[in-house]
């Protein structure tokens, strides 16, 4: 049938001869696929804006089609969960053109069956698989393409994570391949290939060969990808192959061994095609594009258009259509996904890092990801002491990757440690939690990682863990993504302890039957000798706390330390609380409490005069148990209150750049991190040095936070624009009290010496 348009200026004729679609309305390519993604029920009649182009060139007609604001709504609404449509919706166009807009409006009548799948006259065998794999419903990104895919245009795809790519095109060429092998009576032995499927890794390139031979068992689809031994996929590809699949280098070498012939290729797709420049593999993609035959059709997926991949778009695609189902300004994660966001230090990362997966996963699944292999083993290897997990990266044998994804995917272990050589493409159904314990290079990657949670429609979490140095960069890429995070603090021990609890538990329906009878009588015996304690006993340890967990900072998240908070009432001070009076306030109660103190913290509250410190956990028992100032309250926290702002004021933010960082001073330490990639990274300021740059553009420092460490290495600090006289690296203090009394604010005496104080 033929969809006809006839838009102001525009006139596009689109061929689908055995696509059994209803006849619309409106009729320019781009309003049909606005059509095809809205749906009437839920939409209840939508107004688009549909803005018409006119080629620079006086080439072929373009049309494209941008939901109102309020159509983004609806449509929102219409694909919740799906992430497939944002603010601003469809974006469909021919290539660079000037528009003009209109507006028109739409009954929306044909949307609702066209989305179902049985309803298009796909091959039965397709849609009898892909129902049974529950698929019953395009995606819009696979509306989207479907019509223009099947008639043999060049494309160019964007669109979210998870959000069915692999079938958008994967549909209309099994339906293409179909179709031939109608008219052929039985396929060919040594038949050569005429889809070719280009990916840039080993795990995305088995991932659509597998979606691909899912949805047609009948079609025979070859993976080929280095790592593995040549002999297999030689003796796959000469048996006749109609999908081969595979990735650039290992494609070259058996071209070149003339195992691959691409004579007979009809279709070409480049998935993650972005990401094949980022790994290296731009010669190679260049190499195999000139071996295939010009007479094809070719699809491009890619997340960003970098100038190497627009080059490819005009050198080797035909007129290609651009459909964009992300945009510009819109977020680019899929809606299900809720991103949080918690500051740490370098050494907090390891301590906290089981906690946030077991109060998030909820013992569910987990990927973590770091920036360096070596980083991902050893996280692993921590995280295994609590948490069954295994990593995951290039130097790990392929055999390895393929036994370690598939135990993933098999719920075996619930925590991947990877770096980005799986974030991208990587389909894992039910991935409940996604760590960026690194900072990702850029912004793609961000939402790449991200986007292992939430896949087709369902919902997850993404945290981010940064430092104090990297917040500017959590906010740049807040801006960039088009995201929000909820910035968190670590769960509390007690959460994460009762969490624990439930999780193992749940975890005990799964001990085979045969393996508790042959516990019962030691249980029996230890439950008469012991009570429930010995369960107590049994599940502490399964929950690896065989050791009550030691109290942690609320502030950097250190172990051993407690988190303690000050409050005065204003009654008995000068009107104002500051971190000097904290110590001073120590000094009179407990001097070892202020010789031992950590962080401090004013809260932002400016009805509350208070300060939230670290002590050592003994310490800070033993202050709390003693008797305070009157007017003065000391309790240990759960949950730090919103405290003063202390942003240093640059973090060497470049723009996601993958650039080195010069090193500006700091620890051999920081010197090492110089030679990693990425931002957030080698910054020289992650570290507790990076508290005394506060304030640093005008030359002096607020009061309100600094660090032990940082008065330690810095050998001097200045509180009120001046030095303290205090000098701390020795490890000795001069206690001559040059600050203000808490309790009158006059200077010269502290509290303890106050005449006003009513308790001395
Ligand atoms: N129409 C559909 N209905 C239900 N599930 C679907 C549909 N289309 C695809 N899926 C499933 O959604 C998941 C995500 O699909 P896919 O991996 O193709 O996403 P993607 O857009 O390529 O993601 P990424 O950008 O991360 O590579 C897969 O498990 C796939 O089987």
């Amino acid at each position: 049938m033929a969809l006809s348009s006839s838009l102001r200026g525009v006139s596009t004729v689109y061929q689908t001869p055995s696509l059994d679609l209803p006849r619309r309305t409106t009729s320019t390519p781009a309003l049909s696929l606005l059509f095809a993604a809205a749906d009437k029920s839920q939409f209840g009649g939508l107004r688009a804006s549909a803005a018409h182009f006119r080629p620079k060139n006086g080439g072929a007609a373009v049309a494209s089609a941008v939901a109102t604001p309020n159509s983004s709504v609806l449509s929102e609404e219409a694909f919740k969960g799906l992430g497939g449509f944002g603010k601003n919706s469809l974006n469909v166009s021919d290539s660079e053109y000037e528009s003009d807009t209109d507006t028109t409006a739409f009954s929306g009548d044909e949307s609702k069956d066209e989305l179902a799948i049985a309803s298009l006259g796909l091959p039965r065998r397709l849609v009898e698989s892909l129902a049974s794999r529950g698929i019953t419903s395009l995606f819009p990104i696979q509306r989207a393409v479907l019509v223009p895919a099947l008639e043999g245009r060049d494309l160019i795809a964007r669109a979210k994570t998870g959000t069915g790519k692999t079938l958008a095109f994967g549909i209309p060429i099994i339906k293409r391949l179909s179709e031939d092998d109608q008219q052929i009576s039985s396929p060919r032995h040594g038949r050569l290939p005429r889809v070719l499927v280009l990916a840039p890794t080993r795990e995305l390139a088995k991932q659509v060969e597998k979606e691909i031979k899912d949805s047609a068992l009948y079609l025979n689809t070859v993976c080929v990808y280095g790592g593995v031994s040549y002999n297999t996929q030689q003796n796959a590809l000469s048996r006749g192959v109609d999908v081969v699949v595979g990735t650039p280098g290992r494609i070259i070498d058996l071209i070149k061994s003339n195992s691959l012939k691409l004579g007979e290729v009809q279709f070409l797709v480049l998935d993650e095609a972005d990401q094949m420049l980022a790994v290296g593999f731009e010669e190679d993609v260049e190499m195999i594009l000139e071996k295939l035959p010009t007479k094809r059709q070719s699809m491009l997926f890619s997340a960003t258009m970098p100038a190497w991949v627009k080059k490819l778009a005009r050198k080797y695609l035909d007129s290609p259509l651009t459909i964009d189902l992300v945009g510009d300004q819109d977020e680019k994660l899929a809606e299900g996904i809720k991103l949080y966001a918690i500051p740490t230090t370098t050494t907090s990362k390891r301590t906290i890092l089981s906690d946030l997966v077991t109060f998030y996963a909820k013992g569910g699944k987990a990927i973590v990801f770091t920036q360096t292999k070596r980083d991902a083993d050893e996280v692993s290897v921590a995280l295994t002491t609590s948490i069954a997990s295994e990593a995951l990266h290039g130097d790990i044998s392929q055999h390895q990757r393929e036994r370690t994804l598939n135990g993933f995917r098999q719920g075996k272990f619930t925590v991947l440690v990877a770096t980005d050589v799986a974030a991208r493409g990587l389909d894992i159904p039910n991935v409940d939690l996604i760590i960026h314990y690194e900072l990702p290079n850029d912004p793609e990657t961000f939402v790449h990682r991200s986007g292992r949670t939430g896949r087709a429609g369902k919902e997850g979490s993404a945290i981010l863990m940064f430092t104090s140095s990297q917040r500017r960069t959590v906010r740049s890429l807040e801006r960039d993504v088009g995201c929000k995070f909820e910035f968190i603090s670590p769960p509390s021990v007690e959460e994460v302890l009762e969490l624990s609890a439930e999780q193992v538990v749940a975890t005990l329906s799964g001990v085979h039957p045969e393996s508790v009878e042959f516990f019962t009588p030691t249980a029996q015996k230890l439950i008469e000798e012991q009570g429930t304690g010995a369960l107590a006993a049994a599940l502490a340890q399964l929950s690896g706390f065989s050791q009550p967990p030691s109290s942690r900072s609320l502030i950097t998240h250190e172990q051993g330390l407690m988190t303690l908070q000050l409050t005065r009432d204003p009654a008995h001070s000068r009107g104002f609380l500051s971190a000097r009076s904290v110590t001073g306030f120590l000094s009179d109660v407990y001097s070892a409490a202020a010789d031992e103190l950590g962080k401090i913290h004013l809260i932002a509250d400016e009805r509350v005069q208070g300060a939230v410190f670290d002590l050592p956990e003994e310490i800070a028992k033993e202050l709390l148990s003693r008797p305070t100032p009157p007017g003065n309250t000391i309790f240990k926290v759960t949950k730090l209150p919103a405290l003063q702002d202390d942003e240093p004021p640059s973090d060497y933010y470049g723009k996601f750049s993958n650039r080195d960082r010069s090193f500006r001073g700091g620890s051999k330490e920081r010197r090492g991190f110089k030679t990693s990639q990425g931002w957030g990274r080698g910054s020289g300021a992650d570290n507790d040095a990076s508290d005394f740059r506060r304030g640093g553009g005008r030359g002096n420092r607020s009061d309100s936070s600094w660090s032990r460490s940082s008065r330690d290495s810095a050998n001097d600090w200045l509180i009120g624009g001046r030095r303290s006289g205090r000098s701390t690296s020795s490890g000795s203090r001069d206690r001559s009290f040059g600050g203000a009394c808490f309790i009158c604010g006059r200077s010269g005496h502290r509290a303890s010496d106050c005449p006003n104080n009513p308790a001395y």
